[in-house]
């Protein structure tokens, strides 16, 4: 099945289309399940969410939330931990009630058994309506490493050394990036009923790369969105730098 490509101005665009898109679904089903992403990329649209909620009263009353991943041994007040970022960027400035917002607890004393309950609670659910991603440097999506395999459900991973420097910023020092996180595995984000992935940027230019040119490989972790039938990249011209123009528009291989 196709990918379906959206190239975008810049980074604003970008926020405001996947917005769009995550606004209609919420107004079209009310109490859906949306899965969500942490990380720089994501950041305009949770901001487009937030000002769309003040200016046009969109309700996240009914609406359930799971997000991709969480750091291990980082908890909910910890300023880097993904739930802090979460409530912070996004929730507060909704009417979404928090008990109805889901990330792994990265503090679970059974990290395996947390693992399993996070797989449940998505079934229980109903299972994701739409899902938000980035996309690493290295073509991770959540925290899937190089390598991981398709099938793999929610699980701990040890996180790859780039992952661990591009996400430094965010923390005193490298140090100070935990090693561990949970994610939900590749088979989940796949049992999604649509994707969404966002690009913004020349660093992830040879990711989406790689990403378009089609082939399927665990060494890319993105390209098993190729098995997926409803997936759109919403990308901007940086993101997409190393591709032709006229490859830009339309479905991608
Ligand atoms: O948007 P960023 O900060 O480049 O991160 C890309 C991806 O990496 C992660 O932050 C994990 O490292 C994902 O949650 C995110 O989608």
């Amino acid at each position: 099945m196709a990918l379906k490509l959206l190239e975008t101005a810049d980074y604003t665009e970008m926020s405001r289309r996947a917005a769009d898109i995550i606004i209609k679904e919420v107004k079209e089903k009310p109490n859906a399940v949306l899965g969500l992403a942490t990380g720089s990329t994501v950041l305009g649209v949770y901001r487009e969410l937030a000002a769309d909620h003040r200016q046009h009263g969109t309700s996240y009353r009914h609406v359930r939330t799971v997000n991709l991943d969480e750091y291990v041994g980082l908890g909910p007040d910890h300023p880097n931990s993904y739930r802090y970022y979460m409530n912070h960027h996004l929730f507060t400035h909704l009417d979404i009630p928090l008990h109805e917002t889901h990330v792994p607890d990265g503090l679970a004393a059974d990290l395996d058994e947390e693992c399993r309950r996070y797989e449940r609670l998505i079934d229980e659910l109903g299972g994701i309506d739409l899902q938000l991603l980035g996309i690493g440097r290295n073509g991770h999506i959540g925290f899937n490493e190089p390598g991981t395999p398709f099938s793999s459900p929610t699980h701990v991973v040890k996180l790859a050394p780039l992952t661990r420097e591009a996400n430094a910023r965010f923390f005193p020092s490298l140090d100070d990036v935990p090693r561990y996180a949970i994610t939900m595995g590749i088979a989940t984000i796949l049992r999604s009923r649509r994707i969404v992935l966002l690009a913004s940027g020349e660093e992830k230019a040879e990711a989406i790369a790689r990403l378009l040119e089609g082939v399927v490989t665990p060494d890319l972790p993105a390209s098993a969105l190729h098995l997926h039938p409803d997936v759109t990249i919403i990308a901007d011209c940086e993101a997409l730098s190393l591709i032709p123009k006229e490859k830009r528009k339309g479905d991608a291989p």
